[in-house]
């Protein structure tokens, strides 16, 4: 016995439904085996490989009304309104005269002239603007020509140029008329068997193979599974688009960086967002005339404007002193007169430094590493760039070993954990902090050094008066731009302007 041909279901139902039949339409059979296209095609490539199927392929015009189309075929398109001004005025009208008619009818005056002239209603020239004989015929709605009757059966739905009764005048009245539809270029399949594809199915040299998705519990106590063929995925097939509910990347982004703090040993920290300058500023050594206590950079609560100093009144005096003459911190200090009134303004933390330096006061002794990730405020234009609020996250490490060289490789380990292989150092300066060292990492797809945040070992004026005898690490990162690098983003503002179009196609696996 010859060979037969062992095909899926959908093959088998492709060769049955062109058995005897000439050329099919692939829309055709799709929609009579409510199959996909695309399987339909995946079965047809290979009965074509094999020299039994012919896939024809033509190039077609579709046209896809507007929305609203067949209302405004319906309502009447300006040049058959005309119709009804030139019969009324005896078929002839002086161009200008036409022209205000038409304009005090609210009928598109030059829409009129090219379509009805194109349709060959309206004639134009030198004497006026007069009807035809065609466009005496065309006057009433009802008789309605080709392209009209198209847009009105097609209701909204986009059709097939040639099956359409005058493709070619269809074509020139619609093709550049955007307001009505557009015409789109199509690949128009069509399947048929080839003689030797005839030829296998009338001597039964198809059969139709045995296939399944799962094998069921009967199926392996009878032993069918022999026969079974499993069916494998194809994942290339086009499939529809999901967009599952996912994580908003900013928050994704925080987690990840709780994440690697933890998995680094750090304890995470909390504190409130609406802080005292004495945390946000004094404890860490910002004179009271800092510009960023400006209430440019900063902003200041009315209610309540002030708090309550810390009770400690020990430390707080240690702190004014550090900023008037350094105290017993082995620095001269600012020199000026400080204000404890000033430290008592209630202000929206401008870092989360506020944050780290208050667990450095609960905990001055090594060893420590805390971190804390939150919201802080200021007060800066909105931009691509800028918002007044955003996230930071900042570290401390209290060790009595603690050097420069740990503060760099704690701060690479942690851009190394988040995805950024080259992390680079930069000389900088903060009030709070000797050395100061800002951060730079390596944007790959850019082919950018962009810039993270600060850092250095908190400065003798800062932990003294707090009780710490030892180095301090300290930085304070910031969060949106990371997460506008991983997510390639190029304006802040769409981390927050939650447009869902964005975020469903934002990766999932980033
Ligand atoms: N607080 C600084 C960053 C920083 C934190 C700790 C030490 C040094 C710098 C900022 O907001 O930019």
């Amino acid at each position: 016995m010859s060979d037969t041909l062992q095909l899926d279901e959908a093959a088998f139902s492709l060769w049955q439904a062109l058995q005897s039949k000439g050329a099919v339409p692939l829309s055709q059979l799709a929609a009579e085996l409510k199959l996909d296209q695309s399987r339909l095609m995946a079965a047809a490539l290979e009965g074509s490989a094999g020299g039994f199927i012919a896939i024809d392929e033509q190039e077609a015009d579709e046209l896809v009304p507007n929305e609203n189309a067949a209302d405004l075929v319906r309502g009447g398109l300006p040049e058959r309104q005309a119709l009804r001004l030139l019969l009324d005025a005896g078929g002839q009208l002086a161009t200008g005269d036409f022209a205000k008619a038409a304009a005090g009818a609210k009928i598109a005056v030059n829409e009129v002239f090219k379509w009805g002239v194109a349709r060959g209603w309206i004639e134009k020239d030198k004497q006026g603007v007069r009807i035809t004989e065609a466009g005496r015929s065309a006057d009433a709605v009802k008789t309605y020509d080709v392209d009209e009757t198209a847009l009105i059966e097609a209701n909204g739905k986009p059709v097939d140029v040639d099956a359409l009764p005058d493709p070619h005048r269809v074509r020139q009245l619609l093709g550049k008329r955007p307001e009505l539809a557009k015409m789109k270029a199509r690949v128009r399949r069509s399947l048929a068997l080839t003689p030797a594809g005839e030829q296998l199915i009338a001597s039964g040299g198809i059969q139709r193979k045995l296939e399944r998705n799962l094998l069921t519990m009967d199926d392996l106590r009878s032993g069918a599974w022999r026969e079974i063929t499993l069916r494998a995925y194809d994942v290339t097939l086009p499939a529809e688009t999901v967009h599952p509910a996912k994580i908003h990347p900013l928050r994704k982004m925080i987690e990840q960086t709780r994440r690697a703090y933890l998995e680094m040993g750090f304890t995470e920290v909390v504190s409130p967002i609406v802080e005292s300058s004495f945390w946000n500023f004094d404890a860490l050594f910002q004179p009271q005339d800092h510009p960023a206590r400006d209430m440019q950079d900063t902003f200041y609560m009315d209610e309540p404007s002030m708090t309550d100093l810390p009770k400690d009144a020990a430390l707080v005096d240690r702190v004014r002193r550090a900023h008037e003459d350094g105290g017993d911190t082995g620095s001269e200090g600012w020199g000026y007169k400080w204000s404890p009134e000033r430290a008592r303004q209630v202000v929206l933390r401008t870092h989360t430094t506020a944050s780290t330096i208050r667990a450095l006061a609960r905990h001055p002794n090594p060893p420590l590493k805390a971190f804390c990730v939150g919201w802080v405020c200021r007060n800066e234009t909105m931009s691509y760039k800028h918002l007044p609020v955003f996230h930071q996250v900042d570290g401390i490490v209290i060790d009595e070993h603690a050097s420069l060289a740990t503060l760099l490789g704690t701060l690479e380990t942690f851009y190394k954990k988040m995805g950024f292989k080259q992390v680079k150092f930069k000389p900088a300066f903060y009030p709070y902090t000797e050395p100061s060292v800002d951060v730079v990492v390596y944007l790959e797809s850019r082919k950018k050094w962009i810039e993270m945040g600060g850092s250095g070992i908190f400065r003798p004026e800062v932990t003294e008066p707090l009780g710490c005898k030892h180095p301090v690490l300290a930085w304070g990162l910031g969060m949106e731009r990371l997460a506008m690098i991983r997510y390639g983003l190029s304006d802040i503002r769409e981390l927050y302007q939650g447009r869902i179009e964005a975020l469903q196609e934002m990766a999932l696996a980033q």
